[in-house]
């Protein structure tokens, strides 16, 4: 039987008195399997896509309409619909789910249909419903928000621009599909030879995601991110597929010097695994800790980091004009920017980023804070007001962690978060001796030529961790400061 043959005009009433797959009508689904079906569905935004396989008719369409804008699952609206009026079975949902590539859909109502049609579920994750790990415990919230509450250029709430932030919600199956299917996919086996079958020695560390794995595939030097999918549909999985939604969807999109390279993806084997350009030096993160490891690196020159701050401000410029609409990122910080073998900048992690509002100046309120708290600004953390303001604060914070070699996690730490904005701000009120000994204790104060342009970077870091968004300098106004002085760099 041809599982992908699920009816084409499912609007005529089934008839289905001797139903030749024997499952059961939908509306005698569990409770607990319509409800969890409801909610995966809910968050992958999909019931328009099924309304127009199953070519609802438009009055219907109009009431799932209405009753998703009343706060109704529009999923359960589809299956009351579908499943009620026009009496299909679960096995033909299963057979939609299959047509349309909702994978998961398919596991979560497995066990409602006959046995022999279960091999037509893939073993590994679809492209189309990933999602991305729940965080790690510094991030909030496990992932983006779900949807824009409103919008407004002037901090004036603004109604009609409500959906102008693209959320979990908003992401449409078929748009990341596409994302995905301009992105090359790669066979497993191939990456199987690229790692030595996943040697330790190849290994680079672990993320909320799996783990992270050098190879050479094609003659390039890469890095696998190697999921740990788990076949259960909790929150977790949920917020992790959506993740990688976003890397697949914006770093597929996005080139540029100082942005990571995503090569392609493989799906075909035992884990999905995303494939990225090999950044040889690692973290900033982990550079910036590096004197404290079992082999102790050298520190950064001065230098280096002036570099560092400069590709990461293009990059950043980059996200926030490239297109119509700016894009955040939502989580800079110094583990989510690697350094290539030239100790080049590149910014990755594109989980959390998100299309903001309608121009680069404009704010918009989110329903949930999301990101690594110690690098989102007080009007974001309080009032969830999202704006490119957020990654400029980021950034701030992310200049000084780089200049004075404190990180933010340590100072949290021990306890006082906020005392390396309030002490870098003091000293620099304070006296040239103040100033000087602000520098990374790790390598020579800076001097001369050098000296101005490390004072002139924490300045700047300053100006973007201020509280008042206001008063943040546009990532325009950095990259040109910086660039005032990068002939020398
Ligand atoms: N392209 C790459 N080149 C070299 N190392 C990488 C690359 N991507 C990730 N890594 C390293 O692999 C490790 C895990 O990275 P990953 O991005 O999965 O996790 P994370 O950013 O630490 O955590 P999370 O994904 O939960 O935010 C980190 O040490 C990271 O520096």
């Amino acid at each position: 039987m041809n599982v992908a043959a699920a009816e084409d005009r499912p609007n005529e009433n089934a008839k289905r008195s001797g139903r030749e797959d024997n499952s059961m009508p939908i509306r005698m689904l569990p409770m607990s399997v319509r409800q969890a079906l409801c909610e995966h569905l809910d968050s992958l935004n999909v019931w328009q896509q099924l309304a127009a396989f199953v070519k609802l008719y438009s009055s219907d369409v109009q009431h799932i309409q209405s009753e998703n804008s009343r706060g109704r699952s529009p999923t359960n609206e589809f299956l009351n619909i579908w499943g009620g009026q026009y009496n299909h079975s679960v096995y033909s949902l299963f057979a939609l789910f299959h047509k349309m590539k909702l994978h998961n859909a398919m596991r979560l109502i497995k066990d409602h249909v006959d046995e022999k049609f279960h091999k037509y579920i893939p073993k590994s994750e679809p492209i189309s419903e990933l999602r991305a790990p729940a965080s790690a415990s510094s991030k909030i919230n496990n992932g983006p928000p779900y949807g824009a509450a409103s919008s407004s250029s002037s901090g004036v709430t603004d109604d009609s621009n409500s959906n102008s932030l693209e959320s979990p919600g908003d992401i449409r199956v078929s748009s990341v599909q596409r994302a995905a299917q301009s992105l090359l996919e790669i066979d497993y086996q191939e990456l199987l030879d690229a790692t030595g079958n996943w040697l330790p020695e190849n290994k680079l560390g672990n993320g909320g995601f799996g783990e992270v794995f050098k190879g050479e595939w094609k003659q390039l030097d890469v890095a696998i991110k190697a999921m740990n999918y788990i076949h259960k549909h909790n929150d977790k999985t949920q917020v992790h597929l959506q993740q990688s939604y976003n890397e697949l969807k914006y770093l597929n999109t996005i080139r540029h010097d100082n942005i990571l390279a995503l090569y392609g993806y493989s799906i075909n084997g035992e884990k999905p695994c995303l494939v990225y350009q090999l950044m040889k030096n690692g973290s900033l993160d982990s550079r910036l800790r590096a004197h404290k490891s079992k082999q102790p690196l050298p520190p950064l020159t001065w230098q280096e980091r002036l570099s560092i701050a400069l590709g990461t401000a293009k990059g950043i410029y980059f996200l926030h004009t490239a297109r119509i609409k700016p894009l955040i990122h939502g989580d800079i910080k110094p583990a989510n920017i690697l350094l290539d073998g030239c100790m080049q900048p590149k910014i990755g992690d594109f989980g959390l980023a998100r299309e903001g509002p309608k121009s680069i100046d404009a704010v918009i309120e989110v329903r949930q804070v999301f990101g690594t708290r110690i690098y989102l600004p007080p009007e974001f953390l309080s009032s969830k007001k999202l704006s490119t303001g957020v990654d400029i604060y980021s950034f701030g914070v992310v200049l000084l962690e780089l200049f004075t070699g404190r990180l933010m996690a340590e100072c949290t730490l021990q306890n006082d978060q906020q005392n390396l904005l309030k002490s870098v701000k003091s000293s620099c009120l304070q006296s040239h001796q103040n100033r000087l000994d602000l520098f990374d204790k790790h390598l020579v104060t800076p001097m001369g030529e050098e000296l101005d342009k490390c004072l002139c970077a924490i300045e700047v870091g300053l100006k973007c961790a201020a509280s008042n968004p206001q008063e943040r300098p546009s990532m325009d106004e950095v990259v040109r400061r910086f660039k005032t002085f990068s002939r020398e760099f």
